[in-house]
């Protein structure tokens, strides 16, 4: 049944009525337990909930909602590995590339031999990468989920990443940032990946065909050597000249592919082993999303938590803050998983909905946001959820930065929540702002498996919950059509059928 037509949906209105007054600092001071009570310990992760507009009777309410919607069994569809991505009829698979060898039966147990006959070749040649003294860089080219999962997830873990070899990351079509990658670089010292799901996007294609034809003119030959492509489209990379290929499949979405042969740059980064640990804690969490009961289920809280916020109390974004700055590319990436997935406006049959769909999220590091938007959410007028991620250990022995990181985090959060209230006009801070806790103990290739994984489940129950289809991105579409039209009328001039803005933009750059 669709979300707004379940008598969940109708008793939370009901209750965000009832709770228009809400404050965090009375449900504290009324509730000893809070704290406990709305936590919850995860594989890898702890996630403090209770400085958020919930107590136990919303989350009890947004439970009987998942289930009056079908979430559960909508998940177990997913993990059975049905067509759940009806548009494009396709299965929606990405967990099984962390699922471990021989592990499952029936018919999935093809795909997971073919998933690991495939992991191993790729596992090998990072080994033989990182041995190849001769590579010094590893230039992944590719965009969207074929570049910010990789280039996220080799900067998260950049002190466990190979000494000696530089890794860089080329996604845009503007051909300064090839070129300024470029400059840096020996044709014989460099392997090019070329990461693209369908071998055909644009932005991928132009900075694939300007690196082959600069490696060639600095006098390289060996493109066996120098150039391996990670795609579905194996056949598309062989016409394009490229013989060294890992593939995967058509189930696994571009922003939920870091975990396939995308993931290539990440293995060549920290190994084989680290790589395996990678795809063990995100497996870890996808068994906890699996089998943990909604109220104990991490992934199942932060989705319902996100469709509260967004349809019952109208909160319309959601503000990402790592405190650590290994994890800046972080909110770069989960827009992508949140924003392509649930961006959506009509349900899974294509009728209009009328309800809203996925928040904006955006955010940068900790402490650096302090000192830039967070005075908008101490005093701005829009209230806007945070969710602070932080890790307990550091990797570095600096005396006292750690500490001081650390302390802001917390000390964010509860500025937030306890605003200050004695005082008036540009003092004031009305607090009562609400904002998750996440917290990992080290940042590994294990806990940064579980983080995203965490992440990917969040945001299926949020798109199970509004009955949309998570897995298709057809919203993208249009613009690449129309590009390709502007593009011709650059080179031709022909501005006839066009509307006078574009028509004028476009003379006005001839
Ligand atoms: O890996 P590909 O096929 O080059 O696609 C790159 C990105 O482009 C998109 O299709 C959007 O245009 C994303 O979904 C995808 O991650």
């Amino acid at each position: 049944m669709r979300c707004d037509q379940t008598p969940a949906w109708k008793a939370l209105t009901a209750h965000a009525e009832h709770t228009t007054g809400f404050d965090l600092r009375t449900a504290f001071a009324a509730d000893a337990q809070r704290a406990y009570t709305l936590s919850q310990q995860a594989p890898y992760v702890f996630a403090d909930l209770s400085k958020n507009h919930v107590d136990t009777a919303t989350e009890a309410l947004l439970q009987e909602l998942a289930r009056q919607t079908g979430l559960e069994s909508h998940r177990d569809a997913m993990f059975r590995g049905e067509a759940i991505n009806h548009t494009e009829d396709r299965a929606v698979m990405h967990w099984l590339l962390r699922q471990p060898e021989g592990s499952l039966g029936g018919a999935l147990a093809e795909p997971l031999t073919l998933v690991h006959g495939t992991l191993a070749p790729m596992l090998a040649y990072a080994e033989q990468i990182r041995a190849d003294a001769q590579i010094t860089d590893v230039v992944n080219i590719g965009i969207g989920g074929s570049d910010l999962g990789p280039q996220m997830a080799v900067l998260a873990l950049q002190d466990v990443v190979i000494p000696g070899k530089r890794f860089h990351f080329v996604s845009n079509v503007d051909g300064h940032e090839l070129a300024g990658v470029l400059k840096g670089l020996k044709a014989e010292n460099t392997l090019f990946l070329i990461a693209s799901k369908t071998f055909t996007t644009t932005e991928t294609m132009t900075n694939a065909r300007s690196a082959l034809q600069w490696f060639k003119a600095q006098g390289g030959v060996d493109v066996a050597r120098h150039f391996a492509a990670l795609t579905t489209n194996v056949a598309a990379a062989a016409e394009f000249g490229i013989t060294t290929t890992f593939g995967f499949w058509d189930w696994v979405g571009g922003r939920y592919s870091m975990w396939s042969a995308i993931g290539l740059p990440v293995a060549i980064a920290i190994g084989a082993q680290g790589f395996k640990d990678l795809l063990a804690g995100a497996h870890a969490m996808d068994q906890h999303f699996q089998t943990a009961p909604l109220e104990a289920n991490l992934p199942v809280r932060l989705g319902l938590l996100d469709v509260w916020y967004r349809n019952f109390l109208n909160y319309t974004s959601r503000s990402i803050a790592p405190y650590h700055s290994a994890l800046r590319r972080l909110p770069a990436y989960l827009q992508q998983l949140e924003m392509e997935s649930n961006g959506k406006r009509v349900d899974r049959n294509g009728q209009a909905l009328p309800y809203g769909t996925s928040p904006v999220l955006w955010g940068e590091p900790g402490t650096n946001g302090q000192h830039a938007y967070f005075q908008m959410l101490h005093q701005g007028t829009d209230i806007v959820p945070l969710e602070f991620m932080a890790v307990k250990k550091p990797t570095h022995n600096l005396a006292d930065h750690h500490e001081l990181l650390l302390a802001n985090a917390i000390a964010q959060a509860q500025a937030l929540m306890l605003g200050q209230t004695d005082a008036g006009g540009h003092k004031h801070f009305t607090g009562n702002r609400p904002s998750t806790f996440l917290l990992l103990d080290e940042l590994t290739p294990a806990s940064l498996g579980a983080l995203i994984a965490l992440q990917e489940h969040r945001v299926f129950v949020s798109g199970s919950v509004w009955g949309i289809n998570s897995f298709d991105q057809w919203g993208v579409e249009l613009g690449k059509v129309l590009a390709k039209d502007i593009h011709a009328r650059m080179a031709s001039g022909d501005v006839t059928g066009l509307d006078a803005s574009s028509a004028g933009l476009l003379e006005r750059i001839r």
